[in-house]
């Protein structure tokens, strides 16, 4: 199987810190990882230098078998814009389009026509159709956030980057937010990589990766919400920080 994304020696630092210290980590098409770890270890930074929105201190990012690292900041952000999704805690759509605007936005972004009969498929295969003509303050938390998944998946990314995706919503929101991501997965194809501070959450995902102080400190395959929490719960006792 291809990799969606590859991590090679990732180095990150800040001034005195170091907030990824030599991470290297594989992510194979139509896969669906977590990425946890105590607060400060290091989750967030991965996300964004694997994602083309911030640049490694050293080490080499590669997406879809292109290295992004190797790109200037202009050819990072086309790439990012033609080759990779985003699902973001805070929703991050534009209160003043509609639904359907938003979703199409990253075509435009992109370069390439808005396709609004796509969006309107994708909106329709999610359950948001009757939605589409609303401005996303008229919709629920869950509602938006599913907005911002078809939103990610409308330019076909080679990979899905969801930033604490449920972390503003209530339990039966999160639920639907990530069965669907799941979908993305089994139905649509995609590869998801996703940080949470969430062990429900995590246990959607096929395996869990754990970060600790800026490292890999292990992994989790099938997980269940108990056994990560259980595994997290250590992490945090080695690192002194809480979880
Ligand atoms: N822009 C920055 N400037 C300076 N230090 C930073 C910056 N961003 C992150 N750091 C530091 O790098 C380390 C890793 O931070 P990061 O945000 O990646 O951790 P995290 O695991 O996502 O934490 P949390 O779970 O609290 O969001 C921390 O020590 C943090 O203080």
């Amino acid at each position: 199987m291809a990799d969606a994304v590859r991590l090679e020696e990732l180095r990150k630092t800040y001034g005195t810190t170091t907030a990824l210290d030599g991470v290297s980590a594989a992510f194979a098409d139509g896969t669906f990882t977590a990425i946890m770890g105590p607060s400060g270890s290091g989750k967030s930074t991965l996300l964004q230098c694997a994602a083309g929105l911030d640049r490694p201190t050293s080490g080499r990012v590669f997406i879809g078998g292109t290295e992004v690292t190797a790109n200037n900041d202009t050819a990072m952000t086309k790439f990012r814009r033609q080759r990779v999704g985003f699902v973001f805690q805070e929703y991050n759509l534009l209160p003043s389009l509609t639904v359907e605007q938003n979703v199409v936005l990253p075509l435009r972004l992109a370069g390439r026509r808005a396709n609004h009969s796509r969006g309107r498929e994708l909106l329709r295969s999610l359950g948001l159709d009757k939605h589409r003509n609303n401005l996303p303050d008229q919709l629920s938390g869950g509602q938006r956030q599913r907005v911002a998944v078809a939103r990610a998946l409308l330019t076909e990314p080679a990979v899905i980057f969801a930033d604490e995706p449920t972390g503003a919503l209530d339990l039966r929101s999160a639920r639907e937010v990530l069965q669907l991501l799941r979908a993305v997965v089994h139905e649509h194809g995609r590869t998801v990589v996703m940080v949470t501070h969430d062990p429900v959450a995590a246990s959607y995902a096929g395996e869990v990766l754990f970060l600790a102080d800026g490292r890999l400190a292990g992994s989790l395959r099938a997980p269940t919400a108990d056994a990560v929490a259980e595994r997290l719960a250590h992490l945090g006792e080695l690192t002194g920080v809480a979880a």
